[in-house]
């Protein structure tokens, strides 16, 4: 019998009883998948299965997770949407709340606008993350920036970002892949080194979680904005 329990607000640990660790969103769209997960019926609700190696906030939240600042009722900033994996289910997770997702590749955008068709609260946006003045016609002040975008400047972004649109007392979300940052160097150095600018720049960080074996040489900073 598979069995449900509320994890985070709106986050759920799902038992299909197999023993596998699993979590999942409540469906805000009926019987539509995004990118071929799975769906599954307990106690007459749909839960979309969240794919720890698909999505790195997915494999943040199995791999300990202290505190989702993404609830139902936040308003999010998505930077990196590629074709929308993780934001359908920032979406799920916010509700009722605006999920506003920007992506700069155009052939990739419109895959993720087909991901967006019946979801009310989910809002694409073609523009570059380096460039927040470009979409802060669109973009209101939110409670919490999710950032994915694997570049070098991942934590220049985030504060660019933050800057324009975080609530104070806001949540910065980001996944750092050392990779981008640089091939050769150890990725330990380079975490330290990008925490380091977060903290320089107006950022506490709260939570760092290794994403392995999910996601190799990748860390998810959690970091309240102090409002700079
Ligand atoms: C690792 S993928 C994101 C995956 C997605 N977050 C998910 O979990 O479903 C990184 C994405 O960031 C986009 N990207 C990279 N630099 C960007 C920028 N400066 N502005 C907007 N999007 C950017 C890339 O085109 C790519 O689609």
């Amino acid at each position: 019998m598979a069995k449900v329990k509320e994890k985070f607000d709106n986050v759920f640990e799902l038992d299909l009883g197999d023993g596998i660790k699993r979590i999942g969103t409540k469906s805000l769209v009926h019987n539509k998948r995004v990118y071929g997960e799975k769906l599954v019926n307990i106690k007459n609700t749909e839960y979309r299965v969240w794919n720890p190696n698909k999505s790195k906030l997915g494999a943040s939240i199995i791999n300990g997770l202290k505190e989702m600042p993404i609830k139902k009722g936040s308003k999010v900033l998505y930077l990196g949407a590629s074709a929308g994996t993780t934001p359908s289910h920032v979406a799920d997770v916010a509700e009722n709340s605006p999920v506003y997702a920007v992506e700069f590749a155009p052939r990739i955008m419109r895959e993720f606008v087909e991901s967006c068709e019946g979801r009310k609260n989910l809002f694409p946006i073609l523009g570059d993350a380096n460039k927040p003045e470009e979409y802060a016609n669109i973009v209101e002040k939110v409670d919490v920036i999710f950032e994915d975008v694997a570049q070098p400047n991942q934590a220049e972004i985030l504060i660019k970002n933050a800057k324009w649109f975080l609530k104070e007392g806001g949540f910065g979300m980001i996944s750092i892949k050392a990779r981008s940052v640089d091939v050769t160097e150890n990725p330990k150095v380079i975490f330290e080194a990008q925490k380091e600018i977060m903290e320089q720049n107006g950022f506490t960080i709260i939570d760092a979680i290794n994403i392995e074996p999910f996601e190799k040489d990748h860390i998810l900073f959690v970091g309240i904005w102090n409002g700079q």
